[in-house]
């Protein structure tokens, strides 16, 4: 991706350094009742600074969906709350605080990859010379500038997310909220947009709440791990990952990044042992 300008679109609310971006506090969630009901968290915490990568990572049913989805404003908690820049998740929603990017790409086959990336402009009453200025910017910014005038169905599927990336950024929300994005990619589209994001990280100052099963993606990216246990999903570890701030592909050969996978592999296997939770596959 190229370095975009595009560090601040609109003067969105921002939060000070000193402040929490996220706040999650004593988070649990149960679906249904009677024997059918499921924990799916239990009192999960953990607070998250402005600029910070964060990954909630576990295994399959852990509720990493679930959190995700609460701080979108997309589920409510049964207990708990949640503050982002210390609102509650709805007002952030409508403050435009962050964007949401899902496994599957979720673009409108019928526009084209610069209508799709200026959808949420364009339903903000957004003028059609501004929307164009910000399409152009994100589109270059993501790699696709030679590509807007195609459809999604014409790109492949690394294409695809970087236009849900860029459709996610359209509104300049200071977090960005991901949901095991590169998980359907092929091995070398998955690490080039670890690169690609960590690109957009840098050069934009944004936050990052990104949900993964992959112990090497979360190491690769995050400045913080957050590790899920299952049945229920609870804060099982929290690890300050000490590699470069500068990640580069070959850091993904060197020893202290096996060492990080091995500390958190470890950690978690301890706990399966303790507990029967399955492994990461
Ligand atoms: N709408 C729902 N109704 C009932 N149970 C649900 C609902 N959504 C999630 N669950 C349950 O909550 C638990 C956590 O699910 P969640 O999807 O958050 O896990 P996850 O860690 O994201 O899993 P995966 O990695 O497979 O996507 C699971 O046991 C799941 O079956």
């Amino acid at each position: 991706m190229n370095s975009p300008s595009v560090v601040s679109l609109h003067p969105s609310t921002r939060v000070t350094s000193e402040q929490q971006l996220i706040e999650v506090d004593h988070v649990s969630v149960i679906f249904g009742s009677g024997p059918q009901q499921v924990t799916a968290l239990s009192d999960v915490t953990f607070h998250i600074a402005p600029n910070e990568f964060v990954s909630l990572l576990g295994p399959s049913g852990c509720g990493k969906s679930t959190l995700l989805r609460i701080v979108a404003d997309l589920l409510q908690p049964t207990t708990g709350r949640v503050r982002i820049a210390g609102k509650e998740p709805k007002q952030a929603r409508l403050q435009r605080q962050f964007g949401i990017v899902f496994q599957t790409p979720a673009l409108f086959d019928w526009r084209t990859v610069r209508h799709n990336v200026e959808l949420p402009l364009e339903l903000l009453g957004t003028r059609r010379k501004e929307c164009r200025r910000i399409s152009s910017e994100l589109l270059d910014m993501v790699g696709l500038t030679r590509f807007a005038d195609h459809y999604p169905w014409q790109l492949s599927g690394g294409m695809q997310q970087r236009v849900s990336i860029a459709r996610a950024l359209a509104l300049d929300p200071p977090l960005l909220l991901m949901d095991e994005p590169f998980s359907a990619l092929d091995e070398f589209t998955k690490e080039k947009l670890q690169m690609e994001l960590l690109e957009i990280k840098r050069s934009t100052g944004k936050t990052f709440l990104f949900v993964t099963h992959s112990i090497p993606e979360a190491v690769f990216l995050s400045d913080r791990i957050i590790v899920l246990s299952a049945h229920p999903g609870q804060v099982h570890s929290v690890h300050s990952v000490n590699l470069p701030a500068e990640r580069e592909n070959q850091l993904r050969e060197t020893e202290p990044f096996y060492q990080m996978i091995t500390t958190i592999r470890n950690c978690f296997h301890e706990e399966r042992d303790a507990t029967h939770v399955p492994s990461f596959t």
